[in-house]
């Protein structure tokens, strides 16, 4: 048995037991029964279902966001965006599910071939726990809509909001088990990968586990989707709009207490404007409202879990120690309301002195912890920008179109922003360049990695044997 934490009154909101062997074969027999009837229907119909399901979270929407801000601590104001971003990713899926179509090829005399694009099979989804609905949504919508069944398997830090997901899916008409979701941690998701029924994994977590899942589907030559971590550039030069540039790094850095993979954490800025850009960045940092993420104006809450706050903090320490100054926050935040007071609180942060030598410049922190670093010219920022592992995403705030879309091209990431940072439109498709992953989620592009192409060749003359 496995608890879920309340993370801003740090105390047991469920329990559940995790999934082993025995229940993973029993999800798998289930969702290969949904698959064959899900698989044999047409576009359209598979359109139909994830319409439905987008119309059932739109109404529940509050009720989804409020769980997953008790579950996460993420602002009831983020949560209900995540939201949107999760009914929008089912309605798209929809609309291409039925013009999902093959290519018909013209051959020598009159034969022909043609390509049908088909499902996969049983996909398994493994999340991470910043975004535990969205997760849900951004891989079984795309999965779905291709016609596979998808077992899914959240962060045991986050279990609640998927099992709403496979209610909704159900109400919505899918057939039993086409959307499974498993409790449970690191044993649960090797008995899914390990499974020789499984057709692919899509995985979103960090880079060690990421490692460990590529080993387990090469077993088993399943394809896999990897979205990884981050410790991604924001460069703003000094001729951009500074109030936007502002909004952007903090945008970048805070969203869900700076939880988010592809953050902006290493802010680098031009040397004519930083100290203007520094004393501005601080100063709304400074107004973020921390508290109970319930309430409507709360914009920070509380990580997730206590020795995630021990290690985020230590970041903090150790950038002190290395000689980096913090100009606010980064440490323990006490709200004023008693029944928080067990909830892992800590005020946003921002670094300055830092050189890209530095741990808290070099290693994904996963808090809400900015790094700001200075630079002379375009051409220095972008070595600078690019010498990392990673390749999430990147940013760059400037007024000069040229030089923006100039820019944008040497970025070695996934998503690159040009004039703001962390939106996600569901069109645009999402993921990482070297350690951050390969495979994208959103976009057209999606449908590729959850489907498989069959050519079917056609003679209509005789068999011109060789022998
Ligand atoms: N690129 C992206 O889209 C995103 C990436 N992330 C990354 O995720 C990380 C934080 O999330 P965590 O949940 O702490 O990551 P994690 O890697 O510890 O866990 C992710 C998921 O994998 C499962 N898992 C752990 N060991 C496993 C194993 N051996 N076999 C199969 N499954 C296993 C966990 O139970 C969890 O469901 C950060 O590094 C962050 O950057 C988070 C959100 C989005």
């Amino acid at each position: 048995m496995k608890s879920a934490l309340c993370f801003s009154l740090g105390r047991v909101i469920a329990t559940f037991a995790c999934s082993g062997e025995k229940e993973v074969n029993l999800a798998v027999e289930n969702a290969k029964a949904a698959f064959k009837l899900w698989s044999k229907k047409s576009g359209l119909e598979r359109c139909q279902v994830l319409l439905e399901a987008a119309r059932i979270i739109k109404e529940r929407k509050d009720e989804i966001a409020t769980m997953e801000t008790i579950n996460n601590g993420k602002s009831i104001f983020e949560a209900r965006l995540d939201v949107d971003t999760c009914w929008q990713c089912l309605e798209y899926y929809a609309g291409l599910a039925a013009s999902m179509a093959g290519e018909h090829i013209q051959l020598p005399g009159g034969s022909f071939g043609y390509t049908r694009r088909e499902p996969l099979g049983v996909c398994v989804g493994i999340g991470a726990w910043n975004y535990p609905f969205q997760i849900a949504c951004w891989k079984s919508a795309p999965a779905l809509a291709c016609g596979n069944a998808m077992i899914f398997k959240p962060s045991p830090f986050t279990p609640v909001s998927a099992l709403l997901l496979a209610e909704i899916y159900t109400k919505a008409g899918a057939p039993p088990g086409l959307f499974n979701v498993v409790q449970g941690g690191a044993a649960t998701g090797q008995f899914l990968c390990h499974h020789r029924e499984v057709a692919k994994i899509s995985f979103t977590g960090s880079v060690p586990t990421g490692v460990k899942i590529m080993e387990m589907s090469a077993k088993g030559v399943k394809p896999i989707t990897l979205e990884l971590g981050g410790k991604s550039p924001l460069i703003i030069f000094s001729d951009c709009n500074m109030e936007n540039a502002v909004k952007g790094a903090l945008m970048a850095n805070f969203l869900t207490q700076g939880q988010v993979c592809c953050n902006g954490t290493r802010v680098f800025v031009q040397k004519e404007i930083a100290d203007k850009f520094i004393n501005e960045v601080v100063k709304q940092t400074q107004k973020i409202k921390l508290g109970d993420p319930l309430l409507e104006d709360t914009r920070m809450g509380p990580l997730i879990n206590a020795p995630h706050l021990e290690r985020v903090l230590g970041f903090v320490k150790l950038a002190k120690e290395q000689g980096a100054t913090v100009l606010c926050g980064g440490e323990v935040y006490v709200p004023e309301d008693p029944k928080l007071k067990h909830g892992y609180y800590m005020t946003p942060c921002i670094l300055t002195n830092c050189r890209d030598d530095m741990t808290c410049v070099k290693e994904e922190i996963f808090g809400p912890v900015m790094s700001i670093l200075t630079f002379g010219t375009e051409a220095e920022v972008l070595e600078r920008a690019n010498d990392t592992t990673f390749g999430l995403a990147a940013g760059v705030f400037t007024r000069d179109i040229q030089r923006a879309h100039r820019v944008a091209a040497e970025l070695q990431a996934g998503t690159c922003y040009i004039n703001n940072y962390n939106v996600s439109p569901v069109e645009l498709p999402f993921g990482g360049y070297k350690k951050s992953g390969f495979g994208r989620e959103n976009g057209r592009v999606t449908i590729e990695y959850y489907s498989q192409l069959k050519t079917v060749c056609v003679e209509m003359g005789d068999v011109e044997s060789a022998f």
